[in-house]
């Protein structure tokens, strides 16, 4: 379990994090979303205690980071796999981090396999690894000490597809062993097929918050039929807000609603149905807005 509580950073008069406060539970997957620079890495440096909040706490099974024992057997971190000793084989950086965590090296050819790293490469330096190489090995560097709890900083970066499905497989096992996961990404779709939870974030507010589920039910219905504008003009009339996209129309209202209102005005629906991921992409676009880089331009 991990809480956090009343999070804030601020960098002289920037609040990088501004009162965050959500739990990860074990047994789940808790997707951390937010567009570029909205404040998850700084969320996830203070849950780790590399920088100190300005307020509010985060524990980590009950206790601060710092008060862990071992912390490296409770809680796995990938924060920047690039930050990794470049001069390193990819096995010395494993073995180094298990001979802190006071395991065998053993330990170190499991997660070896684990994480699909061969011998020859194992021995190359992580200088020479590709992204994907470094983002595996740093995801059996946190995986190392077997915690019960994981803080991934958008771990599928440089992830091929493959290794990305890799990677869900990996963390959903994990989770289904009674597992906590924090993982975060700047994509919805990245983290929408693995996430139990979300909480998302924009400009170190948290924006929404919940379940997969929940979320995805209140992200609204797409329908399309023979006449679009007709459409949208008889929900606009029963104060229904309604938008216009590529593919017909998008809509908060129930899709209940929407067909009835349709057939009230003779209006022949073509496709009607919850909008799901592609509603929660939306809805998540429209909460973050205002931080997006592209509209404040
Ligand atoms: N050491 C620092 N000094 C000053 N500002 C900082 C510092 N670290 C982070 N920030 C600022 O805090 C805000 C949040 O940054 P952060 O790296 O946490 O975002 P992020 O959500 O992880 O973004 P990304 O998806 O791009 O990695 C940004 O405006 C960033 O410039």
């Amino acid at each position: 379990m991990i809480t956090v509580e009343a999070l804030t950073k601020s960098y002289g008069g920037t609040v990088a994090v501004d009162n965050v406060t959500f739990k990860a539970e074990p047994g789940r997957v808790t997707g951390f979303l937010g567009p570029n620079g909205a404040g998850k890495s700084t969320c996830m440096r203070m849950m780790t205690g590399l920088t100190p909040p300005t307020s509010g706490h985060a524990t980590i099974l009950g206790k601060k980071y710092d008060e862990l024992t071992n912390p490296g057997r409770h809680v796995g971190v990938l924060l920047d796999a690039s930050a990794q000793h470049a001069g390193r084989t990819g096995r010395e950086v494993l073995t180094l981090g298990a001979k802190t965590m006071g395991l065998g090296t053993d330990r170190v050819d499991e997660i070896l396999d684990v994480v699909g790293l061969t011998p020859p490469e194992a021995k190359r330096r992580v200088g020479d690894y590709s992204l994907g190489m470094r983002q595996r090995l740093g995801i059996g560097h946190a995986l190392l000490g077997d915690p019960e709890v994981l803080i991934l900083d958008e771990p599928a970066n440089g992830l091929d597809p493959a290794g990305i499905r890799w990677m869900r497989g990996l963390l959903r096992s994990y989770a289904e062993r009674g597992g906590t996961v924090l993982l975060s990404s700047h994509l919805l779709h990245e983290v929408e097929q693995i996430a139990d939870d979300l909480v998302m974030i924009g400009r170190g507010r948290i924006v929404r918050q919940g379940t997969k589920q929940e979320l995805l039910r209140g992200a609204g219905t797409n329908a399309h039929s023979t006449d679009d504008a007709a459409l949208a003009s008889a929900l606009q009339a029963a104060n229904i807000p309604v938008q216009r996209t590529q593919t017909g129309i998008h809509t908060p209202a129930e899709p209940i609603e929407v067909g009835k209102i349709a057939a009230a005005n003779g209006i022949v629906l073509v496709q009607l149905g919850q909008a799901g991921g592609a509603g929660l992409e939306e809805m998540f676009l429209n909460l973050t807005a205002a931080d997006s880089r592209e509209v404040a331009r």
